[in-house]
């Protein structure tokens, strides 16, 4: 995002912080072209009979609504792709500098990369289908979304509106591990031209513990 106006590291909740612009503009491009190079996006089917607005490919564990699985279980029963090394080195630079704190342990071995177009959203949930309480470290690029970052209760207030714009690290872990959080709207249009991303991109870095 611009430049003029230095957005400030925040500690939205306990356990949950924002690093704005965190990635420069090459590793921005270079996650975009990764990203365009897993294929496989669907928009996953909610056992409620919904259909996510968010098309998602899953790395290391493909996830079904609400479980991991090594195939893909809602689809063509293929193999998941697999979750890279140099994947799993940036989630662990991005916790080290997130909470300031050595990272060597954190071992991610899930990734779900979901894509934004101009109209998609996400509801407000937990990421509670792992076994392991690990961060997750999540990593934006393309146009800026609100993130809703609320409470571990429920899907209400108290919740607190962040904007994620593109290279911007969110790590949420400790207290706020099983916050409720969820994307009530992109902003179409802010991405960087030069970034070549109609709509926006999202990492999420999770332990599995399976
Ligand atoms: O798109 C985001 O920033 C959040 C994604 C998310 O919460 C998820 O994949 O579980
Ligand atoms: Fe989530």
């Amino acid at each position: 995002m611009d430049a003029l106006l230095p957005r400030p590291r925040a500690e939205i909740a306990p356990g949950a912080v924002h690093v704005p612009d965190w990635l420069g503009f090459d590793a921005q491009r270079e996650l975009v072209e990764a990203c365009r190079g897993w294929r496989g996006y669907r928009s996953a089917r909610l056992p409620s009979g919904g259909v996510m607005s968010v098309r998602t490919v899953c790395l290391g564990w493909h996830w079904v609504p609400y479980r991991y699985s090594r195939t893909i279980d809602d689809g063509d029963g293929s193999p998941v792709l697999p979750f890279p090394d140099w994947l799993g080195d940036l989630g662990r630079r991005g916790l080290a500098d997130a909470y300031g704190v050595p990272a060597e342990d954190y071992r991610p071995d899930v990734a779900l990369v979901n894509f934004y177009d101009a109209a998609a959203k996400m509801g407000m949930h937990q990421d509670k289908d792992e076994r392991s309480l690990a961060p997750v470290v999540s990593l934006s690029l393309g146009d800026t979304c609100v993130f809703r970052f609320g409470n571990t209760e429920n899907r209400g207030q108290p919740y607190t509106d962040v904007e994620l714009g593109s290279g911007d690290l969110f790590v949420f872990g400790g207290a706020s591990r099983l916050a409720y959080h969820g994307v009530p709207k992109t902003l179409p249009g802010t991405a960087d031209p030069a970034l070549g991303l109609t709509g926006r991109l999202n990492l999420t870095l999770r332990v599995s513990g399976l």
